[in-house]
Protein backbone atom coordinates (compact mmCIF):
# COMPACT_ATOMS: atom_id res chain seq x y z
CA UNK A 1 0.00 0.00 0.00
CA UNK A 2 1.17 3.44 -0.46
CA UNK A 3 0.78 5.98 2.12
CA UNK A 4 0.16 9.27 1.33
CA UNK A 5 3.16 10.68 3.32
CA UNK A 6 5.41 8.45 1.18
CA UNK A 7 5.07 11.47 -1.86
CA UNK A 8 5.96 14.63 0.64
CA UNK A 9 9.55 14.90 0.16
CA UNK A 10 11.58 16.25 3.16
CA UNK A 11 13.56 19.60 2.27
CA UNK A 12 16.47 19.77 4.15
CA UNK A 13 19.55 22.32 3.54
CA UNK A 14 22.92 20.97 5.18
CA UNK A 15 24.49 23.61 7.03
CA UNK A 16 28.33 23.55 8.76
CA UNK A 17 28.89 24.59 11.91
CA UNK A 18 31.64 26.11 13.91
CA UNK A 19 31.92 25.74 17.18
CA UNK A 20 34.98 28.95 18.52
CA UNK A 21 36.77 28.90 21.84
CA UNK A 22 33.44 27.45 23.91
CA UNK A 23 34.37 28.15 27.45
CA UNK A 24 31.82 26.15 30.31
CA UNK A 25 32.33 26.48 33.87
CA UNK A 26 30.00 25.32 36.58
CA UNK A 27 31.82 26.76 39.52
CA UNK A 28 35.37 26.56 39.60
CA UNK A 29 35.08 22.65 37.51
CA UNK A 30 36.04 23.94 33.86
CA UNK A 31 33.40 21.49 31.46
CA UNK A 32 34.36 22.95 28.55
CA UNK A 33 37.89 24.40 27.99
CA UNK A 34 37.82 26.99 25.07
CA UNK A 35 36.81 24.17 22.64
CA UNK A 36 36.97 24.98 19.10
CA UNK A 37 35.84 22.49 16.10
CA UNK A 38 34.49 23.13 12.33
CA UNK A 39 31.68 20.52 11.39
CA UNK A 40 31.23 20.44 7.51
CA UNK A 41 27.70 20.88 5.86
CA UNK A 42 26.20 17.26 5.54
CA UNK A 43 29.15 15.82 8.12
CA UNK A 44 28.11 13.15 10.83
CA UNK A 45 30.51 13.70 13.80
CA UNK A 46 30.20 12.12 17.07
CA UNK A 47 31.89 14.01 19.91
CA UNK A 48 33.42 10.38 22.18
CA UNK A 49 34.78 10.11 25.85
CA UNK A 50 34.75 9.22 29.02
CA UNK A 51 32.06 10.31 31.61
CA UNK A 52 32.34 13.80 32.49
CA UNK A 53 34.53 14.19 29.86
CA UNK A 54 32.15 17.68 28.61
CA UNK A 55 30.11 16.19 25.49
CA UNK A 56 26.44 16.54 27.00
CA UNK A 57 27.30 20.48 27.91
CA UNK A 58 29.13 20.99 24.40
CA UNK A 59 25.93 19.52 22.86
CA UNK A 60 23.69 21.36 25.23
CA UNK A 61 25.33 24.21 24.52
CA UNK A 62 24.58 23.63 20.54
CA UNK A 63 21.24 23.09 21.66
CA UNK A 64 20.73 26.64 23.22
CA UNK A 65 19.58 24.85 27.13
CA UNK A 66 23.63 25.56 28.46
CA UNK A 67 24.82 29.29 27.86
CA UNK A 68 28.86 29.44 27.04
CA UNK A 69 30.85 31.54 29.62
CA UNK A 70 32.42 32.65 26.12
CA UNK A 71 33.45 31.78 22.68
CA UNK A 72 30.43 31.20 19.89
CA UNK A 73 28.60 29.17 17.88
CA UNK A 74 27.76 29.67 14.37
CA UNK A 75 25.13 27.45 12.44
CA UNK A 76 24.79 28.06 8.49
CA UNK A 77 26.52 31.73 9.21
CA UNK A 78 24.47 32.59 11.64
CA UNK A 79 25.51 33.12 15.18
CA UNK A 80 22.95 31.13 17.77
CA UNK A 81 25.25 31.83 20.34
CA UNK A 82 22.51 33.85 22.59
CA UNK A 83 19.39 32.52 20.50
CA UNK A 84 16.59 30.47 22.82
CA UNK A 85 16.43 27.00 21.91
CA UNK A 86 13.01 26.91 19.67
CA UNK A 87 15.03 29.61 17.07
CA UNK A 88 17.92 27.66 16.61
CA UNK A 89 15.83 24.69 14.22
CA UNK A 90 17.82 21.92 15.66
CA UNK A 91 16.18 18.18 15.94
CA UNK A 92 17.36 16.62 18.88
CA UNK A 93 16.98 13.00 20.04
CA UNK A 94 18.42 12.19 23.67
CA UNK A 95 18.47 8.25 25.58
CA UNK A 96 15.26 8.59 27.29
CA UNK A 97 13.21 9.08 24.15
CA UNK A 98 11.13 12.14 26.00
CA UNK A 99 8.27 10.91 23.64
CA UNK A 100 4.46 11.87 25.40
CA UNK A 101 3.75 7.73 26.54
CA UNK A 102 -0.30 8.98 26.35
CA UNK A 103 -0.70 10.02 22.88
CA UNK A 104 -0.43 8.51 19.55
CA UNK A 105 2.60 7.58 17.77
CA UNK A 106 1.44 9.86 15.29
CA UNK A 107 0.12 12.42 17.75
CA UNK A 108 3.97 12.59 19.25
CA UNK A 109 5.60 13.25 15.51
CA UNK A 110 3.00 16.08 14.69
CA UNK A 111 3.19 17.27 17.67
CA UNK A 112 6.64 20.24 16.88
CA UNK A 113 4.99 21.16 13.63
CA UNK A 114 1.58 21.52 15.88
CA UNK A 115 4.14 24.02 18.18
CA UNK A 116 5.05 25.77 15.27
CA UNK A 117 1.84 26.74 13.46
CA UNK A 118 1.55 24.18 10.67
CA UNK A 119 -2.04 23.56 9.52
CA UNK A 120 -3.87 20.58 10.43
CA UNK A 121 -3.69 18.51 7.42
CA UNK A 122 0.40 19.41 6.65
CA UNK A 123 1.21 18.53 9.61
CA UNK A 124 -0.68 14.86 9.38
CA UNK A 125 0.97 14.48 5.82
CA UNK A 126 4.43 15.45 6.72
CA UNK A 127 4.24 13.53 9.86
CA UNK A 128 3.18 10.38 7.93
CA UNK A 129 6.17 11.39 5.57
CA UNK A 130 8.80 11.33 8.35
CA UNK A 131 6.94 8.56 9.87
CA UNK A 132 7.79 6.54 6.08
CA UNK A 133 11.31 7.28 6.81
CA UNK A 134 12.24 5.04 9.74
CA UNK A 135 9.91 2.46 8.37
CA UNK A 136 7.33 2.81 10.64
CA UNK A 137 4.04 3.61 8.49
CA UNK A 138 1.60 1.30 10.05
CA UNK A 139 1.97 2.42 13.43
CA UNK A 140 0.56 6.11 13.24
CA UNK A 141 -2.39 4.59 15.79
CA UNK A 142 -0.50 2.88 18.79
CA UNK A 143 0.27 4.37 21.39
CA UNK A 144 3.61 4.98 22.73
CA UNK A 145 3.51 2.64 25.44
CA UNK A 146 2.57 -0.26 23.35
CA UNK A 147 5.92 -0.34 21.13
CA UNK A 148 9.13 -1.54 21.49
CA UNK A 149 12.46 0.26 22.54
CA UNK A 150 13.68 0.04 18.86
CA UNK A 151 10.51 1.38 17.64
CA UNK A 152 10.32 4.23 20.33
CA UNK A 153 13.76 5.77 19.13
CA UNK A 154 12.47 5.28 15.48
CA UNK A 155 9.62 7.05 16.97
CA UNK A 156 11.87 9.88 18.75
CA UNK A 157 13.94 9.93 15.74
CA UNK A 158 10.70 10.71 12.52
CA UNK A 159 9.87 13.85 15.74
CA UNK A 160 13.30 15.05 15.54
CA UNK A 161 13.59 15.07 11.47
CA UNK A 162 9.24 15.94 11.07
CA UNK A 163 10.04 19.76 10.71
CA UNK A 164 13.16 19.67 8.62
CA UNK A 165 15.81 20.44 11.15
CA UNK A 166 18.99 21.81 9.62
CA UNK A 167 21.25 20.53 12.10
CA UNK A 168 20.43 17.45 13.94
CA UNK A 169 22.16 16.63 17.64
CA UNK A 170 21.80 13.07 19.39
CA UNK A 171 22.33 12.55 22.94
CA UNK A 172 23.44 8.85 23.61
CA UNK A 173 20.22 7.75 21.59
CA UNK A 174 20.34 4.43 21.87
CA UNK A 175 22.19 3.47 25.23
CA UNK A 176 18.43 1.93 26.04
CA UNK A 177 18.58 -0.50 23.95
CA UNK A 178 20.39 -4.30 23.99
CA UNK A 179 23.04 -5.06 21.65
CA UNK A 180 21.45 -6.21 18.63
CA UNK A 181 18.91 -4.05 18.66
CA UNK A 182 21.80 -1.28 18.99
CA UNK A 183 24.25 -2.53 16.25
CA UNK A 184 20.94 -2.37 13.75
CA UNK A 185 19.90 1.26 15.20
CA UNK A 186 23.10 2.53 14.18
CA UNK A 187 22.86 1.37 10.44
CA UNK A 188 19.66 2.91 10.44
CA UNK A 189 20.68 6.13 11.93
CA UNK A 190 23.31 6.34 9.40
CA UNK A 191 21.15 5.32 6.64
CA UNK A 192 18.67 8.36 7.60
CA UNK A 193 21.92 10.78 7.54
CA UNK A 194 22.73 9.76 3.80
CA UNK A 195 19.13 10.14 2.67
CA UNK A 196 18.16 13.15 4.03
CA UNK A 197 21.62 14.79 4.96
CA UNK A 198 21.41 16.64 8.11
CA UNK A 199 24.22 17.62 9.68
CA UNK A 200 24.56 15.40 12.49
CA UNK A 201 26.19 15.76 16.25
CA UNK A 202 26.43 12.53 18.02
CA UNK A 203 27.42 11.55 21.65
CA UNK A 204 28.51 8.44 22.84
CA UNK A 205 30.79 7.07 25.20
CA UNK A 206 31.27 3.53 23.07
CA UNK A 207 34.29 3.44 21.03
CA UNK A 208 32.81 0.68 18.51
CA UNK A 209 29.49 2.97 17.86
CA UNK A 210 31.73 5.58 16.92
CA UNK A 211 33.81 3.81 14.67
CA UNK A 212 30.56 2.33 12.69
CA UNK A 213 28.54 5.83 12.67
CA UNK A 214 31.06 8.59 11.69
CA UNK A 215 32.44 10.70 9.24
CA UNK A 216 34.90 12.08 11.80
CA UNK A 217 35.27 11.27 15.71
CA UNK A 218 36.34 14.13 18.16
CA UNK A 219 37.97 12.36 21.21
CA UNK A 220 37.04 14.46 24.35
CA UNK A 221 39.20 14.48 27.51
CA UNK A 222 38.46 16.85 30.26
CA UNK A 223 36.47 19.12 28.91
CA UNK A 224 38.95 19.21 25.76
CA UNK A 225 39.35 17.56 22.47
CA UNK A 226 42.34 15.51 22.23
CA UNK A 227 42.28 14.45 18.59
CA UNK A 228 39.33 15.31 15.34
CA UNK A 229 39.62 12.46 12.41
CA UNK A 230 38.46 9.69 10.49
CA UNK A 231 37.51 6.81 12.24
CA UNK A 232 40.66 4.98 10.75
CA UNK A 233 42.81 7.86 11.56
CA UNK A 234 41.99 7.77 14.84
CA UNK A 235 42.22 4.04 15.14
CA UNK A 236 45.31 3.65 13.66
CA UNK A 237 47.16 6.89 14.12
CA UNK A 238 45.83 8.23 17.55
CA UNK A 239 48.04 11.48 18.50
CA UNK A 240 48.12 10.78 22.33
CA UNK A 241 48.12 7.87 24.52
CA UNK A 242 45.23 8.87 26.23
CA UNK A 243 43.40 8.22 22.46
CA UNK A 244 45.19 5.54 21.52
CA UNK A 245 44.26 3.18 25.02
CA UNK A 246 40.58 4.60 24.85
CA UNK A 247 40.13 3.57 21.35
CA UNK A 248 40.81 -0.08 21.65
CA UNK A 249 43.52 -2.93 22.79
CA UNK A 250 46.84 -0.49 23.09
CA UNK A 251 50.23 -1.88 23.60
CA UNK A 252 52.23 1.09 23.92
CA UNK A 253 56.09 -0.41 24.27
CA UNK A 254 59.46 1.69 24.36
CA UNK A 255 60.64 1.67 20.59
CA UNK A 256 63.93 -0.35 21.81
CA UNK A 257 61.74 -3.14 23.00
CA UNK A 258 61.38 -4.01 19.52
CA UNK A 259 63.51 -6.01 17.28
CA UNK A 260 63.58 -4.52 14.22
CA UNK A 261 63.79 -6.26 10.76
CA UNK A 262 64.63 -3.64 8.02
CA UNK A 263 62.68 -0.89 7.59
CA UNK A 264 62.44 2.52 8.89
CA UNK A 265 63.70 3.07 12.91
CA UNK A 266 61.04 3.72 14.89
CA UNK A 267 61.87 6.12 17.92
CA UNK A 268 60.36 6.68 21.64
CA UNK A 269 57.01 5.02 22.22
CA UNK A 270 55.36 2.79 19.81
CA UNK A 271 51.58 1.76 19.78
CA UNK A 272 50.68 -1.42 18.36
CA UNK A 273 47.05 -2.60 18.41
CA UNK A 274 46.78 -6.17 19.85
CA UNK A 275 45.23 -7.41 16.83
CA UNK A 276 48.73 -6.38 14.48
CA UNK A 277 50.64 -9.16 16.23
CA UNK A 278 51.01 -12.10 14.18
CA UNK A 279 52.69 -15.60 15.88
CA UNK A 280 53.78 -16.77 12.42
CA UNK A 281 56.37 -14.26 10.74
CA UNK A 282 55.43 -15.92 7.46
CA UNK A 283 51.90 -14.07 7.83
CA UNK A 284 53.68 -10.75 7.15
CA UNK A 285 54.97 -9.62 4.08
CA UNK A 286 58.19 -6.80 3.88
CA UNK A 287 59.85 -5.69 7.06
CA UNK A 288 58.24 -6.50 10.73
CA UNK A 289 59.34 -5.77 14.66
CA UNK A 290 59.34 -9.02 17.43
CA UNK A 291 58.66 -8.64 20.82
CA UNK A 292 59.54 -11.61 23.20
CA UNK A 293 57.67 -12.76 26.91
CA UNK A 294 56.69 -15.34 28.64
CA UNK A 295 52.70 -16.44 28.68
CA UNK A 296 51.03 -14.75 31.61
CA UNK A 297 47.18 -15.71 30.51
CA UNK A 298 44.79 -16.34 27.80
CA UNK A 299 41.19 -16.47 26.89
CA UNK A 300 39.05 -17.70 24.00
CA UNK A 301 36.57 -15.29 23.41
CA UNK A 302 34.88 -16.77 20.16
CA UNK A 303 36.29 -14.49 17.45
CA UNK A 304 39.57 -14.58 19.05
CA UNK A 305 42.06 -15.56 21.23
CA UNK A 306 43.54 -13.16 23.49
CA UNK A 307 47.11 -13.62 24.88
CA UNK A 308 49.23 -11.66 27.19
CA UNK A 309 52.67 -11.63 27.51
CA UNK A 310 54.83 -10.43 30.23
CA UNK A 311 58.36 -9.16 28.70
CA UNK A 312 61.94 -9.17 29.78
CA UNK A 313 61.72 -5.91 31.28
CA UNK A 314 58.02 -6.45 32.85
CA UNK A 315 56.11 -4.91 29.97
CA UNK A 316 52.84 -6.15 29.23
CA UNK A 317 51.90 -7.05 25.53
CA UNK A 318 48.89 -8.28 24.63
CA UNK A 319 47.93 -9.74 21.44
CA UNK A 320 44.55 -10.58 19.71
CA UNK A 321 44.41 -13.69 17.89
CA UNK A 322 41.71 -14.42 15.28
CA UNK A 323 40.10 -17.81 15.59
CA UNK A 324 40.83 -18.68 12.06
CA UNK A 325 44.62 -18.21 12.72
CA UNK A 326 44.62 -19.40 15.91
CA UNK A 327 46.08 -23.00 15.62
CA UNK A 328 48.53 -23.79 18.79
CA UNK A 329 46.52 -21.28 21.04
CA UNK A 330 44.31 -23.78 23.18
CA UNK A 331 47.76 -25.23 23.77
CA UNK A 332 50.00 -22.86 25.14
CA UNK A 333 50.86 -22.89 28.42
CA UNK A 334 51.61 -19.94 31.59
CA UNK A 335 55.19 -19.25 31.22
CA UNK A 336 55.75 -20.56 27.93
CA UNK A 337 57.29 -18.04 26.26
CA UNK A 338 56.49 -16.67 22.83
CA UNK A 339 57.51 -14.38 19.89
CA UNK A 340 55.15 -12.18 18.24
CA UNK A 341 55.51 -10.34 15.38
CA UNK A 342 53.97 -7.20 13.34
CA UNK A 343 54.53 -5.27 10.31
CA UNK A 344 56.50 -2.00 11.01
CA UNK A 345 53.78 -0.30 8.62
CA UNK A 346 50.80 -0.63 12.11
CA UNK A 347 53.61 0.00 14.50
CA UNK A 348 52.68 4.41 15.00
CA UNK A 349 55.27 5.87 17.04
CA UNK A 350 53.62 8.20 19.60
CA UNK A 351 54.60 12.01 20.40
CA UNK A 352 57.88 12.49 22.46
CA UNK A 353 56.91 12.92 26.17
CA UNK A 354 54.66 9.67 26.29
CA UNK A 355 55.47 7.71 29.29
CA UNK A 356 55.78 3.75 29.02
N1 LIG B 1 24.51 21.66 35.60
C1 LIG B 1 25.71 21.25 36.05
N2 LIG B 1 26.16 21.66 37.26
C2 LIG B 1 27.37 21.29 37.72
N3 LIG B 1 28.22 20.48 37.04
C3 LIG B 1 27.83 20.03 35.85
C4 LIG B 1 26.55 20.39 35.28
N4 LIG B 1 26.45 19.80 34.06
C5 LIG B 1 27.59 19.10 33.89
N5 LIG B 1 28.43 19.24 34.95
C6 LIG B 1 29.76 18.65 35.09
O1 LIG B 1 30.52 18.94 33.94
C7 LIG B 1 31.29 17.79 33.56
C8 LIG B 1 30.97 17.40 32.14
O2 LIG B 1 29.65 16.86 32.09
P1 LIG B 1 29.00 16.28 30.76
O3 LIG B 1 27.60 15.84 31.10
O4 LIG B 1 29.16 17.26 29.68
O5 LIG B 1 29.93 15.02 30.48
P2 LIG B 1 29.72 13.83 29.46
O6 LIG B 1 31.02 13.69 28.75
O7 LIG B 1 28.51 14.07 28.63
O8 LIG B 1 29.51 12.61 30.43
P3 LIG B 1 28.47 11.36 30.36
O9 LIG B 1 29.02 10.45 29.30
O10 LIG B 1 28.57 10.79 31.73
O11 LIG B 1 27.13 11.93 30.04
C9 LIG B 1 30.98 16.69 34.57
O12 LIG B 1 32.00 16.65 35.54
C10 LIG B 1 29.68 17.13 35.17
O13 LIG B 1 29.57 16.70 36.51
Amino acid sequence: MTHPGAAFTMAITSLPITIDRVRKSFGTYVALNDVSLEIAAGEFLTLLGPSGSGKTTLLMALAGFVRPDSGSLVIGGRDVTRLSPDKRDIGIVFQNYALFPHMSVIANVEYPLILRKVPKAEARTRALAALARVKLEGYCDRNIAALSGGQRQRVALARAIVFEPRVMLMDEPLSALDKNLREHMQFEIRRLHDDLGITTIYVTHDQREALTMSDRIAVMDAGEIQQIATPSEIYHRPNTRFVAEFMGEANILPADLLRRDGGETILGMAMIRAESFHLDPAEIAGSKVAVTGTLTGKAFRGENWLLNLKTASGGDVMLSVPATRSAGCAEFQPGQELTAFAATAHVHSLPEGTAP
